[in-house]
């Protein structure tokens, strides 16, 4: 699995590196620069062809990246570009190894101060290289450097106009949080790129927020780093977060979720496979609800029922085949019901909606308990698991529920570790005002405070696993486990934006979970397949589309 770095994460891996003598830091912004380079020629051919005058500009920055810019211009001189390079800052006050690449560069070609810099020196220019800042952004992008970036982005309109290529991230993009660094709203900051080279591994600001729409396009130059978990048991003295998951659809991937999938298909009757219970609305609302419930039922669970209040029976049968019905007047009945042990998932929030009998049934499925429960057909590890609470039902709250959980501290108070919330933003900011206004608030200093952050620290107070939903969906459980579901780059789905598309997440989840997933698996794949789905589909797409597009998805999995 694709994992995500931390701008100090990825210090420290390069630090464990150099310190254990494996590497040293010139080496790394050689190859770094060289992984440019090849990136390039490998995206734009054309580039790279003999004969042809080409040329650069190059925009150097005070740190290490604008150290990679410094190679990258000797490259391609020595490719047999014409390279016209900028550097902002003192080059006395450059760090070591950057020092040393900008004398390098020194021996063939000038360097000049970025103050002199003019449109002009754009035109007839094939690429420009962004390296003002990398990681080590700290704070907002200077005007100085915004305006030439700017311009190049301008100026990509002409014939034959500059492509951009960012260094590691676009300069003023936080690396950390995916924001882009400012100290005022005008948007003269405002800058953008065609393709942005990363090194070793992505950074969590590729695919969170502004950064989804900023980077265009990654590549990841591998520069000879091992991979980071050898490297935190070797690192002494820095306890690094638990790095972040990114949920691609690479093939390693893809194996081990055919397999998880695929598990449950030699149990022998229906009950074997699980038995979802979702809650609808009244009379009039139980489409959400239906839709969830269509989810449940196409992602595997065995069985699935809809409970809903007596008077909306007749609508709900008038809709509905292979789902089952149940009545349900008021939370007793809830509690009868649940005495059925074979019941091992619930899903509540969609179209439920914000009386006072929503709540009491809100109450009687937290404060379920059920010694005997049916664990679902589960592993003996997954069993043991976090959030593998004995008698407890998983849980899946979402829409009307989130709303009652942000009106009421005692609601909230019952949150288990079955749980799963799925909130969007508007759901998020009132459940966790609080982290919400951070995440909110201006972000003027690297790192800034990010959706990863939020949704880790949600999960913290709500003791259950917490999603978070949008293009980029952040999914962590209270132990800081955490992976981001990004609907971006080759996975980009903007038509999953449509009504009652998160129901049917929320029904994807609880068809996972009464499978026996653990709720954090349930969630990541579910929102993981809920993308797949849309993807398979294409534009178009309507919420009822989602489950009938899974068997296509499955098959591909090998289910
Ligand atoms: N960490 C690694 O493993 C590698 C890092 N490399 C490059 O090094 C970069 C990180 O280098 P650095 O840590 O030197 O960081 P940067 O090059 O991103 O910039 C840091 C410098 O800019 C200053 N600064 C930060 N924000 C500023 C602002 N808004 N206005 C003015 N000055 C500002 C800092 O005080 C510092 O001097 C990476 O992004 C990558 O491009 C590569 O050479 C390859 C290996
Ligand atoms: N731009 C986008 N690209 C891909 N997926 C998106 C985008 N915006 C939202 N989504 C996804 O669409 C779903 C919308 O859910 P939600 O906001 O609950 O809508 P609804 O209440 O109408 O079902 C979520 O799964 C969310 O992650
Ligand atoms: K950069």
């Amino acid at each position: 699995m694709t994992e995500l770095l931390t701008a100090a994460q990825m210090r420290a891996i390069e630090k464990a590196a150099i310190d254990a003598g494996e590497v040293t830091g010139l080496e790394l912004m050689e190859r770094a620069g060289q992984g440019v380079v090849d990136a390039i020629f490998e995206e734009w051919p054309a580039l790279r062809r003999v004969g042809e005058t080409h040329r650069a500009v190059v925009l150097c920055g005070p740190g290490n990246n604008g150290g990679d810019g410094f190679v990258v211009a000797r490259l391609l001189k020595e490719a047999g570009w014409e390279v016209e390079v900028f550097l902002y800052g003192d080059p006395k006050k450059l760090p070591p190894d950057a020092k040393v690449n900008y004398e390098r560069w020194g021996q063939t070609g000038v360097t000049i101060p970025l103050s002199e810099i003019r449109r002009s020196y754009y035109q007839g220019a094939g690429l420009v290289i962004d390296a003002f800042f990398g990681t080590g952004l700290a704070r907002p992008l200077p005007l100085e450097c915004s305006i030439p970036i700017r311009d190049a982005y301008i100026n990509q309109d002409q014939p034959n106009g500059p492509r951009i290529v960012a260094l590691d991230v676009p300069s003023g993009l936080c690396a950390d949080s995916g924001f882009f660094l400012h100290d005022d709203d005008d948007g003269r900051n405002w800058i953008g790129c065609h393709l942005t080279v990363t090194f070793h591994q992505a950074k969590l600001g590729h695919y969170l927020e502004r950064g989804l729409t900023l980077c265009a396009r990654i590549i990841k130059a591998d520069i000879g780093l091992p991979p980071i978990d050898r490297r935190w048991v070797r690192g002494k003295g820095f306890v690094p977060p638990l790095p972040v998951a990114l949920l691609s659809s690479d093939e390693k991937q893809l194996a081990g979720l055919g397999n998880r999938l695929g598990k449950a298909k030699h149990k022998h009757h229906k009950y074997s496979h699980g038995h979802a219970l979702i809650l609808s609305g009244g009379v009039g609302k139980g489409g959400a609800a239906r839709l969830a419930a269509r989810g449940a039922l196409r992602i595997g669970a065995g069985a699935v029922t809809l409970g809903a209040p007596p008077a909306a029976l007749i609508e709900n049968a008038a809709q509905l085949n292979a789902i089952m019905l149940t009545a349900f007047k008021d939370a007793d009945s809830l509690t009868e019901t649940l005495q059925d042990k074979r019941i091992n998932a619930l899903c509540l929030g969609p179209g439920l909606g914000l009386g006072a009998r929503e709540k009491e049934l809100i109450v009687a499925a937290l404060d379920q308990r059920s010694p005997g429960l049916d664990p679902g057909p589960q592993t003996q590890a997954a069993r043991r698991g976090p959030g593998s609470s004995p008698g407890l039902r998983p849980i899946v709250l979402d829409a009307d529920v989130l709303t009652h959980l942000a009106q009421d501290d005692t609601l909230f108070g019952k949150l288990h570790a079955k749980c799963i919330l799925t909130p969007h933003a508007g759901e998020f900011a009132r459940l966790f005002p609080d982290f919400a206004e951070k995440l909110n608030a201006p972000a003027t200093k690297g790192p800034a405070y990010s959706k990863v952050d939020a949704t880790r620290d949600a999960a913290k107070r709500a003791g259950c696993v917490v999603l978070f939903k949008g293009p980029d969906t952040v999914i962590a459980d209270p132990s800081g486990r955490c992976s981001i579901n990004a609907s971006v780059y080759e996975r980009s789905a903007p038509w999953l934006a449509t009504a009652g598309s998160g129901d049917v997440l929320a029904g994807f989840i609880t068809g996972l979970l009464a499978r026996g997933f653990q709720p954090m698996q349930a969630a990541e794949t579910g929102a993981w397949l809920h993308t797949e789905c849309a993807l398979g589909f294409g534009p178009g797409l309507i919420a009822e589309d989602i489950p009938e597009e899974l068997p296509k998805v499955f098959q591909k999995l090998g289910v």
